[in-house]
Protein backbone atom coordinates (compact mmCIF):
# COMPACT_ATOMS: atom_id res chain seq x y z
CA UNK A 1 0.00 0.00 0.00
CA UNK A 2 1.10 3.44 -0.91
CA UNK A 3 0.62 6.53 1.69
CA UNK A 4 -0.23 9.90 -0.49
CA UNK A 5 1.87 12.75 0.85
CA UNK A 6 -0.28 15.42 2.50
CA UNK A 7 1.53 18.70 3.24
CA UNK A 8 2.29 19.17 6.44
CA UNK A 9 0.62 22.22 7.88
CA UNK A 10 2.93 21.93 10.71
CA UNK A 11 5.73 23.14 8.35
CA UNK A 12 9.34 21.73 7.82
CA UNK A 13 10.79 24.98 7.46
CA UNK A 14 12.24 25.00 11.06
CA UNK A 15 13.95 21.66 11.54
CA UNK A 16 16.60 19.77 9.56
CA UNK A 17 16.32 18.92 5.63
CA UNK A 18 18.78 17.05 3.66
CA UNK A 19 17.26 18.96 1.30
CA UNK A 20 18.82 22.17 2.49
CA UNK A 21 21.65 20.65 3.93
CA UNK A 22 22.38 19.37 0.33
CA UNK A 23 21.92 23.00 -1.60
CA UNK A 24 24.38 23.96 1.78
CA UNK A 25 26.82 21.31 0.51
CA UNK A 26 26.68 22.15 -2.65
CA UNK A 27 27.50 25.87 -2.66
CA UNK A 28 30.29 25.49 0.57
CA UNK A 29 31.89 23.00 -2.42
CA UNK A 30 31.83 25.28 -5.31
CA UNK A 31 33.01 28.18 -3.51
CA UNK A 32 35.77 26.49 -1.30
CA UNK A 33 37.10 25.54 -4.77
CA UNK A 34 37.10 29.13 -6.33
CA UNK A 35 40.65 30.75 -5.86
CA UNK A 36 38.85 33.96 -5.70
CA UNK A 37 36.77 33.13 -3.16
CA UNK A 38 37.88 33.40 0.97
CA UNK A 39 36.29 31.44 3.54
CA UNK A 40 35.42 33.44 6.70
CA UNK A 41 36.92 31.25 9.45
CA UNK A 42 34.57 31.12 12.35
CA UNK A 43 33.28 27.80 13.49
CA UNK A 44 29.65 27.67 13.76
CA UNK A 45 28.74 29.23 9.64
CA UNK A 46 30.04 28.97 6.69
CA UNK A 47 30.63 32.66 4.92
CA UNK A 48 32.28 34.11 2.02
CA UNK A 49 33.80 36.79 1.12
CA UNK A 50 35.57 37.58 -2.53
CA UNK A 51 36.74 41.14 -3.29
CA UNK A 52 36.01 43.07 -6.42
CA UNK A 53 33.11 41.21 -7.75
CA UNK A 54 31.61 44.10 -9.34
CA UNK A 55 33.77 46.91 -10.82
CA UNK A 56 33.58 50.55 -9.57
CA UNK A 57 31.14 51.36 -13.19
CA UNK A 58 28.59 48.58 -11.83
CA UNK A 59 28.68 49.76 -8.34
CA UNK A 60 28.25 53.19 -9.66
CA UNK A 61 25.52 52.21 -12.00
CA UNK A 62 23.55 49.92 -9.23
CA UNK A 63 23.54 52.83 -6.75
CA UNK A 64 21.97 55.23 -9.20
CA UNK A 65 19.47 52.02 -9.35
CA UNK A 66 18.97 52.11 -5.52
CA UNK A 67 18.63 56.27 -5.69
CA UNK A 68 15.68 56.25 -8.29
CA UNK A 69 13.92 53.45 -6.89
CA UNK A 70 14.58 52.78 -2.67
CA UNK A 71 11.95 53.84 -0.06
CA UNK A 72 11.86 53.61 3.27
CA UNK A 73 12.28 50.11 4.15
CA UNK A 74 9.63 47.89 5.09
CA UNK A 75 9.70 44.63 7.22
CA UNK A 76 8.63 41.05 6.29
CA UNK A 77 6.51 40.92 9.23
CA UNK A 78 5.09 44.19 8.35
CA UNK A 79 5.31 45.37 11.45
CA UNK A 80 6.38 49.00 11.99
CA UNK A 81 10.22 49.50 11.11
CA UNK A 82 10.98 53.36 12.80
CA UNK A 83 14.06 52.24 14.12
CA UNK A 84 14.66 48.41 13.49
CA UNK A 85 15.16 49.59 9.45
CA UNK A 86 15.75 53.02 9.12
CA UNK A 87 17.64 52.21 5.46
CA UNK A 88 15.63 53.44 2.43
CA UNK A 89 15.29 50.12 0.19
CA UNK A 90 13.85 49.14 -3.43
CA UNK A 91 13.66 45.86 -5.42
CA UNK A 92 15.18 46.31 -8.25
CA UNK A 93 13.93 45.38 -11.84
CA UNK A 94 15.09 42.38 -13.15
CA UNK A 95 14.96 42.86 -16.83
CA UNK A 96 17.40 46.10 -16.19
CA UNK A 97 20.34 45.16 -18.10
CA UNK A 98 23.11 45.77 -15.52
CA UNK A 99 20.40 43.51 -12.98
CA UNK A 100 20.65 40.81 -15.04
CA UNK A 101 24.27 40.43 -15.61
CA UNK A 102 24.87 40.48 -12.14
CA UNK A 103 22.04 38.38 -10.84
CA UNK A 104 23.92 35.93 -13.94
CA UNK A 105 26.80 36.49 -11.82
CA UNK A 106 25.51 35.33 -8.33
CA UNK A 107 24.32 32.44 -9.46
CA UNK A 108 27.00 31.21 -11.40
CA UNK A 109 29.64 32.28 -8.40
CA UNK A 110 26.92 30.25 -6.18
CA UNK A 111 25.86 27.66 -8.56
CA UNK A 112 22.21 28.48 -7.07
CA UNK A 113 19.85 28.22 -10.00
CA UNK A 114 18.30 32.07 -11.16
CA UNK A 115 14.47 30.04 -10.43
CA UNK A 116 15.29 30.09 -6.31
CA UNK A 117 16.62 34.15 -6.39
CA UNK A 118 14.29 36.49 -5.34
CA UNK A 119 14.08 40.08 -6.99
CA UNK A 120 17.51 41.44 -6.19
CA UNK A 121 17.08 44.49 -3.44
CA UNK A 122 19.26 47.52 -3.26
CA UNK A 123 19.70 49.36 0.14
CA UNK A 124 21.08 52.97 1.11
CA UNK A 125 21.71 53.40 4.10
CA UNK A 126 23.03 57.24 5.66
CA UNK A 127 23.95 58.89 8.84
CA UNK A 128 22.65 56.80 11.66
CA UNK A 129 20.81 54.48 9.42
CA UNK A 130 20.93 50.83 10.37
CA UNK A 131 19.36 47.70 10.17
CA UNK A 132 19.22 45.43 13.46
CA UNK A 133 19.60 42.12 14.68
CA UNK A 134 17.71 39.44 12.11
CA UNK A 135 17.86 36.43 10.55
CA UNK A 136 17.25 36.13 6.91
CA UNK A 137 15.57 32.70 7.01
CA UNK A 138 11.51 32.53 7.95
CA UNK A 139 10.74 31.61 11.24
CA UNK A 140 7.68 29.23 10.95
CA UNK A 141 5.98 30.51 14.25
CA UNK A 142 5.49 33.65 12.00
CA UNK A 143 2.35 34.31 10.90
CA UNK A 144 3.67 34.95 7.36
CA UNK A 145 5.39 31.61 7.33
CA UNK A 146 3.00 29.70 5.65
CA UNK A 147 2.51 31.92 2.73
CA UNK A 148 6.42 32.29 2.18
CA UNK A 149 6.36 28.49 2.77
CA UNK A 150 4.29 28.33 -0.70
CA UNK A 151 6.43 30.85 -2.34
CA UNK A 152 9.51 28.50 -2.29
CA UNK A 153 9.88 28.03 1.21
CA UNK A 154 12.95 28.90 3.46
CA UNK A 155 15.76 31.35 2.61
CA UNK A 156 18.87 29.57 2.85
CA UNK A 157 22.00 31.24 0.97
CA UNK A 158 22.17 35.11 1.54
CA UNK A 159 24.47 37.18 -1.14
CA UNK A 160 25.20 40.38 -0.56
CA UNK A 161 27.52 42.97 -2.45
CA UNK A 162 28.53 46.13 -1.19
CA UNK A 163 28.42 49.01 -3.29
CA UNK A 164 30.18 51.89 -1.70
CA UNK A 165 32.65 52.40 0.93
CA UNK A 166 31.87 53.69 4.01
CA UNK A 167 34.01 56.68 6.14
CA UNK A 168 32.87 55.05 9.50
CA UNK A 169 30.19 52.94 10.93
CA UNK A 170 28.25 50.56 8.81
CA UNK A 171 29.58 47.11 9.03
CA UNK A 172 28.12 43.79 8.72
CA UNK A 173 28.05 42.47 12.31
CA UNK A 174 27.75 38.46 13.28
CA UNK A 175 27.17 39.14 16.95
CA UNK A 176 26.93 34.69 17.82
CA UNK A 177 30.12 34.50 15.70
CA UNK A 178 32.22 37.78 17.22
CA UNK A 179 32.53 39.21 13.78
CA UNK A 180 32.08 42.35 11.56
CA UNK A 181 32.62 43.08 8.19
CA UNK A 182 33.38 46.84 6.92
CA UNK A 183 32.17 47.19 3.55
CA UNK A 184 34.10 47.33 1.21
CA UNK A 185 32.93 48.51 -2.30
CA UNK A 186 32.83 45.80 -5.32
CA UNK A 187 33.22 43.03 -2.39
CA UNK A 188 30.58 40.22 -2.13
CA UNK A 189 29.84 38.59 0.94
CA UNK A 190 27.88 34.94 0.85
CA UNK A 191 26.70 33.20 3.53
CA UNK A 192 24.49 29.69 4.48
CA UNK A 193 21.48 30.85 6.93
CA UNK A 194 21.15 27.02 7.46
CA UNK A 195 22.98 24.60 9.34
CA UNK A 196 24.70 21.73 8.16
CA UNK A 197 21.39 19.76 9.05
CA UNK A 198 19.70 21.97 6.96
CA UNK A 199 18.07 23.24 9.80
CA UNK A 200 17.71 27.62 10.61
CA UNK A 201 20.81 28.55 12.06
CA UNK A 202 20.98 31.13 14.68
CA UNK A 203 24.41 31.98 14.63
CA UNK A 204 23.25 33.32 11.52
CA UNK A 205 21.86 36.18 13.33
CA UNK A 206 23.34 39.31 11.89
CA UNK A 207 23.04 43.50 12.03
CA UNK A 208 23.51 46.40 9.63
CA UNK A 209 25.70 48.73 12.48
CA UNK A 210 24.66 52.55 11.68
CA UNK A 211 26.18 54.34 9.43
CA UNK A 212 28.47 56.74 11.38
CA UNK A 213 29.79 58.75 8.34
CA UNK A 214 29.26 58.38 4.92
CA UNK A 215 26.10 56.76 2.93
CA UNK A 216 26.47 52.94 2.61
CA UNK A 217 24.89 51.10 -0.56
CA UNK A 218 24.20 47.15 -0.90
CA UNK A 219 22.43 44.93 -2.87
CA UNK A 220 20.71 41.82 -1.39
CA UNK A 221 19.58 38.42 -2.98
CA UNK A 222 18.35 36.03 -1.04
CA UNK A 223 17.91 32.66 -2.24
CA UNK A 224 14.98 30.08 -1.53
CA UNK A 225 15.35 26.41 -1.26
CA UNK A 226 12.55 25.96 -3.66
CA UNK A 227 11.85 28.16 -7.16
CA UNK A 228 10.81 31.25 -5.96
CA UNK A 229 7.26 32.73 -7.14
O1 LIG B 1 23.52 46.02 5.07
C1 LIG B 1 24.01 45.07 5.65
O2 LIG B 1 25.18 45.05 6.02
C2 LIG B 1 23.16 43.88 5.96
C3 LIG B 1 21.88 43.84 5.14
C4 LIG B 1 21.01 42.70 5.52
O3 LIG B 1 21.12 42.13 6.56
C5 LIG B 1 19.99 42.22 4.59
O4 LIG B 1 19.77 42.87 3.54
O5 LIG B 1 19.36 41.18 4.90
FE1 LIG C 1 19.92 40.35 6.60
Amino acid sequence: MTASFNADPADDGGIASPTRAAIGDAVRARLERNPMVSRIETPHLDIFGRQDFLSQDECAGLRSLIDAHAQPSTLFSGSANADYRTSHSGNLSPWDPLVETITARICALTGLPAAHGETLQGQRYTQGQEYKVHCDYFPVAADYWQRMRGTGGQRTWTAMIYLSAVDAGGETHFPQCEFMVPPVEGMILIWNNMDRDGAPNRFSLHAARPVERGTKYVVTKWFRERPWR
